[in-house]
This record gives C-alpha cells, sequence and structure tokens, in this order.
C-alpha cells in the first residue's frame, strides 16, 4: 500500500503516456512523427522547459474527441490511485487544444466524464485547475475565460503555466481579477526557471494562494521568510526540475532544506509521462535520492492535504489527514 496523499501539480496532458499517444492517433488518422513508442520516447531528452514543451504540444496533436480526453483522463487515475492518490487538482491547458480547432467543451466535457467517476472507480476525489498559456498574449487568456464560462461548475481554480521567462505573472494581471470574481481560486507557476521575483508578483500582482514550482525561492531569504510566515504551499515537482534541468541531479535537489527553512512544501509529478514517474515514484526517488525519513514523508503528504482546495469540505481533508497518520510503512 502506497502513503495516501494528495496531488496539486499534475498537468492532464503530461500523462499522455506514448502506448496512449499511438492508439489515439491510428483512431483519429493522425501521423506522428515517429516510428513508433520506442522512438518517440527517445526523443524525452530535454535541454530545459521550452524543448519539452515544443514535444508536448506537438503530442497534443492526436487529442481531440471527448472520449480522446475522457481516456487519457481515467488513465491517469487508474495510475494515480495505484500509487496512493486520494485526491487530485489537475490541471489543463484549453488554448493548447483550442488553437488546434478543438473546443474547450470538448475538452472539459470529456475529462470531466473520467472525473464524474473517479470516485466511485478509483477512490479519488478532484478537482480541475484550468492553466492559462503564459507565452499566449494577455487577451488571449482573457477569451479563453469568457469561454470557459459554461463550464465553470467544472473548474475550481485558474493557473499560469508554459515558458516562463520573460512572461511575468503581472501580465496576466486582469484575467485573474476577473477569473476571481467569478468564484475561482488561484494558482500560478512561478520560480521554476524565472526568477525570485515572478513569485512575489504571483503573490502580490495575482493574488495567488499556491505556487506551483517555486524552486527558485530558496535564493531569496527575505522571500521564504515570507512563505514560511504565510504558510504559502508550493507545488514541487522534483523529477521534472531534473528532466528540465533545472537542477543537476534528484540529490542536489534543494527539498530538503526548504523542508527544514519550514516551507509548506509538496512533492508532485507534473506531466508523469515524460519525466519518469507518477506521485508515487516521485515519492520514493525523493525518498532514495534525499534520505528522506518516514516523518518527512509523511510530513510531505500532510502537506499535501493541508494545501488542497478542500475548505468546503473540512470533513473529507479530516479523513485524508487521519489516513495520513494511520498509514504503517513497511
Ligand atoms: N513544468 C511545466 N512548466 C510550465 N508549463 C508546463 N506545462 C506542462 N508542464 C509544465
Ligand atoms: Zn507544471
Amino acid at each position: 500500500m502506497h502513503l495516501p496523499k494528495a496531488e496539486l501539480h499534475l498537468h492532464i496532458e503530461g500523462t499522455l503516456e506514448p502506448e496512449l499517444a499511438f492508439a489515439l492517433a491510428r483512431r483519429n488518422g493522425v501521423q506522428l512523427p515517429y516510428a513508433d513508442t520506442e522512438e518517440l520516447r527517445t526523443a524525452y531528452l530535454f535541454e530545459d522547459l521550452q524543448s519539452f514543451l515544443d514535444l508536448y504540444y506537438a503530442l497534443m496533436a492526436v487529442l481531440r474527441t471527448e472520449e480522446d480526453f475522457e481516456e487519457l483522463a481515467d488513465a491517469y487515475l487508474a495510475r494515480a490511485a495505484a500509487q496512493g492518490v486520494r485526491h487530485a487538482e489537475i490541471f489543463f491547458d484549453p488554448q493548447a487544444h483550442t488553437a488546434r480547432g478543438v473546443p474547450i467543451g470538448t475538452v472539459v466535457e470529456g475529462l470531466g466524464r473520467a472525473l464524474d467517476r473517479s470516485e466511485e472507480k478509483h477512490g479519488i476525489s478532484t478537482q480541475l485547475i484550468m492553466c492559462f498559456l503564459r507565452d499566449q498574449s494577455a487577451e488571449s487568456a482573457l477569451l479563453t475565460l469568457e469561454a470557459a464560462k459554461p463550464y465553470l461548475h467544472r473548474i475550481s481554480a485558474v493557473g499560469l503555466d508554459s515558458a516562463e521567462v520573460g512572461h511575468p505573472p503581472a501580465k496576466f494581471r486582469e484575467v485573474y481579477e476577473a477569473a476571481a470574481a467569478l468564484g475561482l481560486r488561484k494558482v500560478a507557476h512561478a520560480g521554476e526557471e524565472g526568477p525570485p521575483e515572478y513569485i512575489r508578483e504571483a503573490l502580490d500582482v495575482l493574488g495567488v494562494e499556491r505556487i506551483d514550482h517555486g524552486l527558485r525561492c530558496m535564493e531569496d531569504p527575505e522571500l521564504v521568510k515570507r512563505l514560511v510566515a504565510d504558510r504559502v504551499p508550493l507545488t514541487l515537482c522534483p523529477l521534472s526540475n531534473v528532466r528540465l534541468r533545472a537542477i543537476d541531479t534528484l540529490e542536489d535537489h534543494p527539498l530538503r532544506a526548504m523542508m527544514a527553512a519550514g516551507l509548506l512544501c509538496t512533492v508532485n509529478s507534473d506531466d508523469p509521462a515524460y519525466f519518469g514517474g507518477y506521485v508515487g515514484d516521485t515519492f520514493h526517488a525523493v525518498r532514495e535520492a534525499l534520505g528522506l525519513d518516514q516523518e518527512q514523508l509523511r510530513t510531505l503528504a500532510r502537506n499535501s492535504f493541508e494545501a488542497a482546495f478542500l475548505d468546503h469540505d473540512e470533513e473529507r481533508r479530516a479523513r485524508y489527514l487521519s489516513e495520513v497518520e494511520a498509514y504503517a510503512f513497511d
């Protein structure tokens, strides 16, 4: 059995395994520029975030129908359940699909079909977080929010992802204000490749409640103090940081130092089909590489439920937290 946990930083498009990509390509008559899954996997050697994003967006060409999105999400939930995930807050990138002529409704309703059955089928409660692509314009983000209005009952929060450097959070002030006015919660990727200043801006200008990644806060002791004092959750993704070369090796990851500094750290998988593991694999990898003990792992699991958007259902949060306390490591 796996340690019960919440996954708070997971791009559903990043769960597209090569086998499913080829199956969907065949079904939808999409020609992929790779002979087979093996050849595709050899392309998963990334230089940085952008080199990953280029492949990630290109492979999405196979996702066309509601059924495709349903299968994608259902496959993720099955894998997540097998690794102890009890609650998942799942990112999706509508602009990556609408740009290819796939309507936002196809994406949300397809994902929704899988999410509606998730609790019963996989034992996982779910939420959806709609991300704006920060390398697209602020106008495009506003249009995306507008297009999402018929589907807001399925969406809990907005996020900000894609190429970070050169696209500071402040660019999206207006759309975040509009999202908040619609009752959506707010998170943003910041400090993955971008500077600590982007983390401050995400907090001060966008008013986010969680920082996705936040790795580079460690360069700014004053910022660390603030994140600790305000208990701002960081959704760290250690395997992603290695694969996208934010750090050299997992042994170099600052997770241990971040926890010691009192930061509210969570551990997540980001894009598990591309980065070598789902969230249970990620817990295992950091345990080995950083020598985390059982209480540190339990703290990470506890943090994941504390940081989850479960305020409307404190009973559920308490139940999940009691599962963490009751978990017996083998
Ligand atoms: N790690 C990451 N950073 C920014 N945007 C992303 N989209 C998918 N994965 C991402
Ligand atoms: Zn991410």
